[in-house]
C-alpha cells in the first residue's frame, strides 16, 4: 500500500465497543485491503488520553501520541474519514479509577489531586481535566447531526420486535422538574449584531469586579447567559423526597454529569447532600478534611473514610443507613451489590435512562430488585418536560408498538461547540452573593446580567451563526432526500429558543421548501404532534437543539428499536470531511461485566456496520474509487441480510455473541462480493474467501460457543491488554486462520 492510499481512520475506545473491535477490526482489514484502503486506528480511550498528557514522567516505549488532538485537527481537513465508536465521558470516579490501573501496570502518573494546594497539582489538575467528562465528542463533532435509523434496520425491528413493558393508566410514575430558580426561567439571549468582545463579570456586594472569562463573538452568534439557584434546587429536591416519602413512590435522579461535565456534577451533589443531609451535617468538619467531594456521589465518601479507624467507619455507615430511614427509597444501580442511584455521577445518565425507564413500564430497579413506580428528578425544567409529555402519552395510549411505529430522524444543531454543549469553560458556582454580567467589552455597555447567590450555578452558552445555518441547510436537505415532514423544535417561552426562531425563518427562506411539510414548534406541541403520527406509522424528523439532540437519539430509537445503538448516525463536517459515528448510544459498561465474567459479549456492532458502509460509499465517491463504493454496497447487503436472518448478538451466555455475528457479517460481505459482477478483480478475490467461511460456518460457530461460559481475563478494565484482549475476542483458530491465508495469498 503506498502512503498515499485513501484512508479511513477507525477510533479505538472504551468498554464494549473497544472490545469489539478487537474482533472486529481484522474482518474489515480483510476488505478494504482489496481496494488499497488503509484502517488506520486512533486510541482516543480514557487510558491513552491520560498517558498522552504524562509524556515526561513515562519511558519512551510507554509514551503515546496525542491522538485526539490529531484527529481534532483532521476534522477541519476535507478529505477527513472518522469512525467514531462511543468512548467513556469519565466522571471523576471513573478517571481515577483508570489512573490507578494504569499506576499499577507501571506508568508512572500522578493521582488525581482532589484539592489542588500547590502550583505543581493545580497544573496536574489542569491536564486531568482536559480529560474529564465529554472530551472528545465536542472536539471531533465538527459539524451538525443527523441520526436516523436506516429502512433496512425498521424492518428488522418490526420482524423481530423487542420486548415493551406495559403501561397502565394506574402507574404512578412521573418527571419532577423545577418551576422557578432554575436555568429554564432565567435564561437570557441576545444576537451580535456584528463581531463583538465581551468580557463576563461578577460584580460582588462590595462593587468589586473580578472578570471570570473574556470571548470573541461573531456577527449573528447567540449568546446566552443563566443561572441555577443553589437554594431553589435544594428545596426542590427536599420536596421531592418528601412527596416521595408520602406518596411511596420510589425516588430517581437523571442528570447528563458526563456530558454536562460541569453543571450536572454540583446538581447532582446537591442532591447527594439534601438526600444524606443528616450525614453530611454530623460529620462536616470530618468531610472536609478528608476531603469528601458530594459531587462524586456517596463513593467519595465510602472512598475518604477508608483511611478512618474503624469504629469511626462504622459510625459513618451506620450514619449513612440510618438516611435511609427518614427518606424514600431510592432507585438503584446494581441493587446486589447495594449500588444507589447517587452512588456515582456517571452511572445514571439521563438521555439513556429516562428511555430504558419508559420502555420498562416507567419502572426503575428497587432496593430488593423488583420494578416499581418513579418519581424522575430531573431539575432543569427546560427539556425534563418532554418526559412528562410521553409518560402521559403512554398511560393514554398504552406503550409504543415496535411493529408499527413509525420514526422519528433528528438533525442537531451540534457543530462548533453549539449551546449548552460549549458552556463548561463558561459554567461558574457563586463563591459570594452578588451580580453575573456579560458587557462589551469595547465601551463597557451591558449585555445581560443576573442577581446571583452563593452557590448558584451561573453559566454562558455560544452559538454561532455558521453552525445555524448550516443546520437549516441540513435539515431541509434531509426533508426533502426522505420526503419526511421535520418539526424545528423551538420553544416560543425561551430566550435562546427566540432568537434561533427568528433566524430559522429567515434562513428557511434561502432554500426551495416548495411541497415540504417544514414547521416551528415549542417542545410540548412538537413532542405530541410527533407522537401522535408515531404511532400511526408516520416519520417526523425533530430538528432540534444540541441537548434535544442528545436526548431524542436516545429515547425514541429505544422505543423503536430497542437501543439507539442501531442508528445510522452521521457528522458531516463543516469543513467537508466526515465522521461516522457507529449508532447514539455509548459504551454499554454492564456489558463488559458480562464477558469477563462469562465470556460472552453482547454488544451489537450495528452501528459499526452502518457507519462503515457510508464510510466506504464517500471515501468512493470522493476519492473516485469504484470499489471502495462497491464494498460499501456489498456490506449494507450483509448488514440487511444478517438482519434478515436475525444473527444479531443475543443477550444470553452460550448463545451468538457479537464475535459470532462478526462472522456472519463477513460470511455474507464475503458472499456479497463473489455475487456481484460489477467488478471481477474483487468478484475472483472473494469468491474463495466466500467458500472457505460458508464451508467452515459450523466448525468456526462451534468453536465460539465452546469458548464461552467461564470467566476470562483481558488484563485490564480502562486499558486491557492487547494480546490478551484479542485472544479473547478471537476464539476461533478456524477463522483466524482463514483470515491469515486471505490476507497472505
Ligand atoms: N458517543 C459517545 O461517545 C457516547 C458515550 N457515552 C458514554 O458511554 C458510557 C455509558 O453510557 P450509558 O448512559 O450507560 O449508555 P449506553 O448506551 O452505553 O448503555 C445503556 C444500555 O444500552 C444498551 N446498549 C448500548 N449500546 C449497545 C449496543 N451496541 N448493543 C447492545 N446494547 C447496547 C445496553 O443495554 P443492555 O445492558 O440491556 O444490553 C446498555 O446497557 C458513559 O461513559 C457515557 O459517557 C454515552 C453516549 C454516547
Ligand atoms: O459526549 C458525551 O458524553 C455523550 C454524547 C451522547 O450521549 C450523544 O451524543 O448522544
Ligand atoms: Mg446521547
Amino acid at each position: 500500500m503506498t502512503e498515499k492510499s485513501p484512508k479511513i481512520i477507525y477510533t479505538l475506545t472504551d468498554e464494549a465497543p473497544a472490545l469489539a473491535t478487537f474482533s472486529l477490526l481484522p474482518i474489515i482489514r480483510t476488505f478494504t485491503a482489496a481496494a488499497e484502503i488503509s484502517v488506520e486506528t486512533s486510541d482516543i480511550s480514557v487510558a491513552a488520553r491520560i498517558l498522552a498528557s504524562f509524556p515526561e514522567r513515562l519511558t519512551e516505549s510507554q509514551r503515546v501520541t496525542d491522538t485526539l488532538a490529531e484527529l481534532g485537527e483532521l476534522t477541519l481537513d476535507p478529505s477527513a474519514n472518522i469512525i467514531k465508536l462511543p468512548n467513556i465521558s469519565a466522571s471523576i470516579p471513573q478517571l481515577k479509577a483508570a489512573i490507578a490501573e494504569l499506576q499499577s501496570q507501571g506508568y508512572d502518573i500522578p493521582n488525581f489531586p482532589d484539592e489542588p494546594a500547590t502550583a505543581e497539582q493545580r497544573e496536574i489538575r489542569d491536564r486531568y481535566s482536559k480529560i474529564l467528562g465529554s472530551a472528545v465528542n465536542p472536539v471531533l463533532r465538527q459539524g451538525n447531526s443527523d441520526r436516523r435509523a436506516p429502512p433496512a434496520v425498521k424492518a428488522f425491528a418490526r420482524k423481530f420486535p423487542h420486548s415493551m413493558g406495559k403501561w397502565s393508566p394506574a402507574s404512578r410514575s412521573h418527571a419532577a422538574y423545577m418551576k422557578g430558580g432554575d436555568f429554564y426561567s432565567s435564561e437570557k439571549s441576545t444576537t451580535m449584531q456584528d463581531d463583538t468582545d465581551v468580557r463576563i463579570e461578577f460584580v460582588a456586594k462590595d462593587g468589586t469586579v473580578t472578570v471570570k472569562k473574556e470571548l470573541h463573538l461573531l456577527k449573528g452568534e447567540v449568546l446566552d447567559g443563566m443561572f441555577m439557584s443553589a437554594k431553589a434546587l435544594r428545596d426542590f429536591f427536599e420536596d421531592t423526597l418528601n412527596d416521595c416519602k408520602e406518596t411511596g413512590v420510589m425516588w430517581s435522579l437523571h442528570v447528563k454529569a458526563t456530558m454536562m461535565k460541569v453543571s450536572h456534577p454540583i446538581v447532582f451533589g446537591h442532591a447527594v447532600t439534601v438526600f444524606y443531609k443528616d450525614v453530611f451535617e454530623k460529620h462536616a468538619e470530618l468531610f472536609k478534611d478528608l476531603g469528601v467531594n458530594p459531587n462524586n456521589g456517596l463513593s467519595s465518601v465510602y472512598d475518604k473514610i477508608k483511611t478512618l479507624p474503624h469504629s469511626k467507619q462504622e459510625e459513618i455507615e451506620e450514619d449513612i443507613h440510618a438516611c435511609y430511614a427518614g427518606r424514600p427509597e431510592m432507585a438503584m444501580v446494581d441493587s446486589v451489590k447495594g449500588i444507589t442511584n447517587l452512588h456515582i455521577p456517571s452511572d445514571v445518565i439521563v438521555d439513556a435512562s429516562m428511555p430504558a425507564m419508559i420502555r420498562n413500564s416507567g419502572q426503575m430497579w428497587g432496593q430488593d430488585g423488583k420494578p416499581k413506580d418513579t418519581k424522575a428528578v430531573m431539575p432543569e425544567s427546560t427539556y425534563a418536560r418532554i418526559y412528562q409529555e410521553m409518560i402521559n402519552f403512554c398511560k393514554t395510549n398504552g406503550a409504543f408498538d415496535p411493529t408499527t411505529m413509525g420514526t422519528v430522524p433528528n438533525v442537531g444543531l451540534m457543530a462548533m461547540k453549539a449551546e449548552e454543549y460549549g458552556s463548561h469553560d463558561k459554567t461558574f458556582e457563586m463563591t459570594a452573593d452578588g451580580t453575573m454580567r456579560i458587557v462589551n467589552a469595547a465601551d463597557g455597555s451591558l449585555i445581560m446580567e443576573h442577581q446571583v447567590e452563593k452557590g448558584d450555578i451561573w453559566r454562558a452558552c455560544q452559538t454561532k451563526d455558521a453552525a445555524i445555518r448550516d443546520w437549516v441547510k441540513l435539515a431541509v436537505t434531509r426533508s426533502r432526500q426522505s420526503d419526511t415532514p421535520a418539526i424545528f423544535w423551538l420553544d416560543k417561552e425561551r430566550a435562546h429558543d427566540r432568537e434561533l426562531r427568528a433566524k430559522v425563518e429567515e434562513y428557511l427562506k434561502e432554500y426551495d421548501t416548495d411541497g415540504l411539510d417544514i414547521r416551528i414548534m415549542s417542545y410540548i406541541p412538537a413532542i405530541r404532534r410527533t407522537m401522535e403520527r408515531l404511532i400511526r406509522g408516520m416519520d417526523t424528523i425533530s430538528v432540534t437543539g444540541n441537548v434535544l439532540r442528545d436526548y431524542l437519539t436516545d429515547l425514541f430509537p429505544i422505543m423503536e428499536l430497542g437501543t439507539s445503538a442501531k442508528m445510522l448516525s452521521i457528522v458531516p463536517m463543516l469543513a467537508g470531511g466526515g465522521m461516522y459515528e457507529t449508532g447514539a448510544g455509548g459504551s454499554a459498561p454492564k456489558h463488559v461485566q458480562q464477558l469477563v465474567q462469562e465470556n460472552h459479549l453482547r454488544w451489537d456492532s450495528l452501528g459499526e456496520f452502518l457507519a462503515l458502509a457510508v464510510s466506504l460509499e464517500e471515501l468512493g465517491i470522493k476519492e473516485n474509487l469504484p470499489k471502495a463504493q462497491l464494498l460499501g454496497k456489498a456490506l449494507d447487503a450483509a448488514t440487511e441480510k444478517l438482519l434478515e436472518n436475525n444473527k444479531s448478538p443475543s443477550r444470553k451466555t452460550g448463545e451468538l455473541d457479537n464475535r459470532g455475528s462478526h462472522f456472519f457479517l463477513g460470511m455474507y460481505w464475503a458472499q456479497e462480493l463473489a455475487a456481484q459482477d460489477e467488478d471481477a478483480e474483487l468478484k475472483a478475490r472473494f469468491e474463495p474467501l466466500a467458500k472457505a467461511l460458508t464451508d467452515n460456518q459450523d466448525t468456526i460457530l462451534k468453536e465460539m460457543s465452546d469458548a464461552q461460559g467461564h470467566p476470562v481475563d483481558i488484563g485490564g478494565y480502562y486499558h486491557p491488554d492487547a494480546a490478551k484482549t484479542s485472544a479473547v475476542m478471537c476464539p476461533s483458530a478456524t477463522l483466524n486462520s482463514i483470515l491469515a491465508n486471505f490476507k497472505a495469498a
